[in-house]
């Protein structure tokens, strides 16, 4: 008889807003025991996905899976990177920018499904000023609007669109010298982001054409818009033709250095960090282990998650 896989679930109790209690009883039922020996941890604090991430590892886990946002999946991350280990993933944060990328389904019984499924491929990674990123990273608006987030106590979307519309308007875009191998231009940006997979959450696309397979980030630099063009900047990232706005310049590169006028916040997988002048952002080309949607490219993947969901769930409510 083959030996079961190690997996681990590390569960951010304060990630989104759902209650995780009824998470933790979906994983205790609905993971394949034939197939897995599971166990559960929970994070204590900020940071502590990180720690558990590398015990598991140093205990031979097969599969690490992060059950938050965008931001528990960069802490578990962190310590997967060149190792066998692989990340799964269970999205219950507020954005949850890279299950979306990958097709996850948010309901926890179709992403156990996938999970039970177990294809595993080895995808790229990011380094801004040396700390990993998955999703985005990135220096601008966003950097300056997740900085005040994370210090606003209270999270969900709510929250963040209360703090964009409040701190918004108080924003000066700065001057940046972008250089990669071949170019070297001044832009003056509202945003520059730099991007792994291709939106932020919640189906907001920065780079609708960002893969976690070609080696390469997109980066995405909108110039200032005014009033007049944000209507046109907002309607392009949920309809994923931001790349095709007049105020929008993008380009693939592998690693660029970004020189500004004054320190200031960068932020990585929406986290906000303080940052110099200047600042490298790299690709690391196939170097995590991630468990994915094997029908992430299908036409009829919709319905058939929608189908397993109402089926799980009838199993479930039994
Ligand atoms: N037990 C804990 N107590 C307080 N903060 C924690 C704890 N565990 C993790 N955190 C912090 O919670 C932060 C937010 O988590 P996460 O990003 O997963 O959720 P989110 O912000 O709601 O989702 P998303 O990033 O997808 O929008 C992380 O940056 C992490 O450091």
């Amino acid at each position: 008889m083959n030996e079961r896989k190690k997996i681990i679930f590390i569960v951010n109790p304060t990630s989104g807003t759902t209650r995780k209690k009824r998470i933790v009883e979906k994983i205790e039922t609905k993971t394949d025991k034939g197939l897995f020996d599971p166990s559960i941890r929970f994070t204590e604090y900020a940071g502590h996905a990180t720690q558990l991430a590398a015990d598991a590892v140093g205990e031979g886990a097969d599969i690490v899976v992060a059950v938050g946002g965008d931001g528990t999946i960069n802490e578990v991350a962190r310590s997967l990177v060149h190792t066998d280990t692989s990340l799964g993933i269970i999205p219950c944060g507020s954005g949850n920018g890279l299950a979306r990328h990958l097709h996850i389904p948010l309901s926890v019984n179709s992403a156990l499904h996938i999970i039970n499924t177990c294809e595993i491929h080895r995808l790229d990674y990011g380094l801004c000023d040396g700390r990993p990123f998955f999703c985005t990273c990135g220096v601008g608006f966003d950097a300056f609007i997740s900085e005040k987030f994370a210090n606003h106590g209270k999270r969900g979307p709510i929250s963040y669109a209360e703090i964009m519309l409040k701190e918004g308007l108080r924003y000066k875009p700065e001057l940046y010298v972008i250089e990669d191998e071949e170019t070297k231009l001044r832009y003056k940006a509202y945003v520059i982001t730099c991007a792994n997979a291709s939106q932020y959450g919640n189906n907001c696309y920065i780079a609708p054409h960002a893969s976690m397979k070609d080696g390469l980030m997109d980066v995405t630099m909108i110039s200032p818009f005014g009033v007049i063009g944000a209507p046109g900047i907002v309607i392009g990232m949920f309809s994923k033709t931001l790349p095709r706005n007049s105020k929008v310049k993008t380009f693939k590169t592998r690693k660029i250095l970004i020189t500004r006028d004054q320190e200031g916040p960068y932020h990585c997988d929406g986290d906000p960090y303080k940052g110099g002048k200047q600042i490298e952002i790299e690709i690391v080309p196939k170097a995590l282990n991630i468990v994915v949607n094997p029908e992430a490219h299908s036409p009829y993947r919709r319905v058939k998650n929608l189908l397993r969901t109402v089926r799980l769930k009838k199993d479930f409510d039994k």
